[in-house]
């Protein structure tokens, strides 16, 4: 007799299991919205990896950052010189890095954040339009890291949109709210404007401006600008739904990004974490600027000079929170290798090569633990 009942109750634990993990896959500001007051098991680190557990706090550094501040606009001015040094010094040692004075109208990025919000309030039906398990697909609404293999879910919903070619994915971006695509155009095209200017700044911190010697490279160092033109561009909109117990889950899970440099805006709610000095530092967010982060391409291409930092996004109980993550890269198909001038003997190579491509098969093949792709590039 026994043995059927024990069946019994197996069989109904398992529908409760699939009818749970069928909310889960709606996202958490689904959850939210039917009124949840605990965080369920689903979305519980184990407990060294949460934000505030005894052995966690040792990590955690007591007072917030203030990340390297690169001003836009002296960089343009007869102090270029002094402000690459500068670039320099935050890409080397940070990994990360406030610009201010961008020149990008404060209209442009608080339309971003406003209609972005606006899309997290649609019914969820609206939003689920957007849902797609294919990592190419010019847009993707989801949630936590890889809701597809995330054992632990984070507490995040997300709208991927890939930017290239513009003609091409515009209209497979959502028709809601009527303002989202006209705001989001206009975010991406002055971002990537932004970003294109910034990579020259790198570039040249890295001296590699002005370089005649052409003759043994697939791209040549003035080549390698005109690439960025056409190069990756993806925005993750990520949003965070305040959650009734902070301690026990993250926001986003420690990982690095994969591209040349990321610009990161974000709303007035703290959140967003480094590891600085061997700690979880706090990014105090700073009005009108972008955060700047190098990616795992960058770090590549300089051979390990520009450091591709772990950071990783807190929640808290009171508020939600809103940022826009826009991610630049060489064109998806481009091998990213370290560049041949950052090279010698008292510098020898240190990485593989690597592609988008092989990124993707990272990230969908394991359970994702973003923070080691670039481990996987390394050369021992
Ligand atoms: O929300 C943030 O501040 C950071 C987001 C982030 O790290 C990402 O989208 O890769
Ligand atoms: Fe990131």
């Amino acid at each position: 007799m026994a043995p059927a009942i024990l069946g019994m109750k197996a069989e109904t634990k398992r529908k409760d299991d699939t009818q749970l993990e069928n909310q889960y896959q709606k996202g958490v500001k689904h959850l939210c919205e039917n009124g949840i007051t605990k965080v369920p098991s689903k979305y519980i680190l184990p407990l060294p990896e949460r934000p505030h557990s005894n052995k966690a706090e040792q990590n955690v550094a007591k007072a917030n950052l203030k990340l390297p501040i690169i001003d836009f606009a002296e960089l343009q001015g007869p102090n270029r010189s002094k402000v690459l040094e500068s670039l320099a010094n935050a890409c080397e040692v940070y990994g990360f890095f406030q610009l201010v004075n961008h020149g990008i109208p404060s209209e442009v990025t608080s339309s971003m954040i406003d209609v972005s919000k606006r899309f997290f309030e649609l019914p969820f039906e609206e939003r689920a339009k957007y849902m797609s398990a294919d990592m190419n697909s010019p847009v993707r609404y989801g949630t936590s890291f890889n809701q597809t293999k995330d054992g632990v879910f984070c507490w995040r919903d997300f709208l991927k949109l890939m930017c290239q070619p513009m003609s091409d994915v515009l209209p497979h971006w959502p028709s809601s709210p009527v303002d989202l695509r006209k705001s989001a155009v206009t975010y991406a095209s002055e971002t990537k404007f932004l970003f294109l200017m910034v990579v020259e700044a790198i570039l040249e911190s890295l001296g590699l401006k002005g370089t005649t010697n052409k003759k043994t490279e697939d791209i040549d160092e003035d080549g390698i600008a005109k690439e960025f033109q056409n190069g990756s561009q993806l925005m993750i909109v990520n949003c965070y739904p305040p959650c009734p117990e902070p301690d026990l889950t993250l926001g986003m899970p420690p990982h690095s990004d994969y591209g040349f440099l990321t610009l990161v805006l974000q709303d007035e709610v703290e959140g967003l974490q480094i590891q600085h000095e061997g700690k979880w530092v706090t990014v105090e967010p700073t009005p009108n600027s972008f955060v700047v982060n190098v990616g795992d391409h960058l770090e590549i291409f300089s051979n390990g000079r520009y450091k591709s930092v772990l950071h990783r996004v807190v929640v808290n109980s009171m508020k939600s929170r809103i940022s826009v993550a826009s991610l630049h890269s060489l064109p998806f198909q481009c091998v990213v290798r370290p560049w041949p001038k950052l090279i010698d003997e008292a510098n020898p190579r240190r990485y593989k090569e690597t592609d988008f491509a092989s990124f993707i098969e990272y990230i969908s093949s394991c359970e994702p633990k973003r923070k080691n792709f670039l481990e996987t590039r390394k050369l021992t």
